[in-house]
């Protein structure tokens, strides 16, 4: 779904952040990004969802190259990635569930209320529908951030740092949902620092570790 051939790309057209990395992500796979801080994980997600284009080399998106598509293009390719931001922002003066449901209003789609019922439910944020985001607690923020990410049925889920500011309990939640995502035949891509969570993730789904390290796209060794 994602074909990357000797891909670079540095901000404002400068010196290369990440150079040459060649990369195929097949649908249904779960695949970890690692690397030090600054390296260019966050940079790595934005190329996948063409928030960035490329500045060298061929990248095709669901069989498009992402340089030749229009702007209605990159709006179809965005509605089939879901991203779960860092720190996702939600619209405070609006409820839980319509922070969820937001993407389908903006596409024009009708909202099936069973089924944001269901959402909320598999998200476990049933009980929080009404309440406005502020009242959110850090897991809850990114659960709901996850579920708006999948609101439309997207084909690829990309995380980053999904579970930075959470405690371990909770990050094995999250990564639960990650999991059952995935099961369902969703290609996952998470961002972190965290090993532990490759780790844990590793014992119940077959996951590969990207890292970058010195502006290139490695396969991590399988000793993590
Ligand atoms: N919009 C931008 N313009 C210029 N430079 C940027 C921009 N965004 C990020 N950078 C730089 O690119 C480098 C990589 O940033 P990026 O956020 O992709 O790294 P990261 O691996 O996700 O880091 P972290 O693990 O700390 O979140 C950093 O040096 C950062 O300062």
């Amino acid at each position: 779904m994602i074909e990357m051939q000797n891909l670079s790309f540095g901000y404002g057209g400068g010196e290369a952040l990440l150079a040459d990395m060649t990369l195929s992500l097949q649908p249904g796979s779960f695949h970890f990004l690692t690397g030090p801080s600054g390296a260019g994980k966050t940079t790595f997600l934005r190329l996948c969802y063409a928030d960035l284009l490329p500045s060298a080399g061929r990248m095709s998106t669901f069989g498009q190259d992402v340089r030749a598509l229009s702007r209605d293009g990159i709006a179809g390719l965005r509605r089939r990635v879901g991203v779960v931001h860092q720190d996702p922002q939600f619209l405070d003066h609006m409820p839980v569930a319509e922070n969820i449901a937001l993407p389908l209003m903006i596409s024009g789609q009708a909202v099936d209320m069973a089924a944001l019922g269901d959402l909320l439910a598999w998200v476990q944020l049933s009980r929080h529908a009404r309440a406005m985001p502020p009242e959110l607690s850090g897991g809850e923020r990114q659960r709901a951030a996850l579920a708006r990410a999948v609101i439309m049925a997207p084909d690829l889920i990309l995380a980053d740092e999904p579970t930075g500011n959470l405690d371990w309990d909770m990050s094995m939640r999250l990564l639960q949902l990650l999991i059952e995502l995935n099961r369902s035949g969703k290609a996952v891509l998470i961002a972190t620092h965290d090993l532990n969570l490759v780790r844990a993730a590793k014992q119940q789904v077959q996951a590969r570790v990207l890292r970058i390290a010195g502006m290139k796209l490695q396969l991590a060794g399988a000793d993590l």
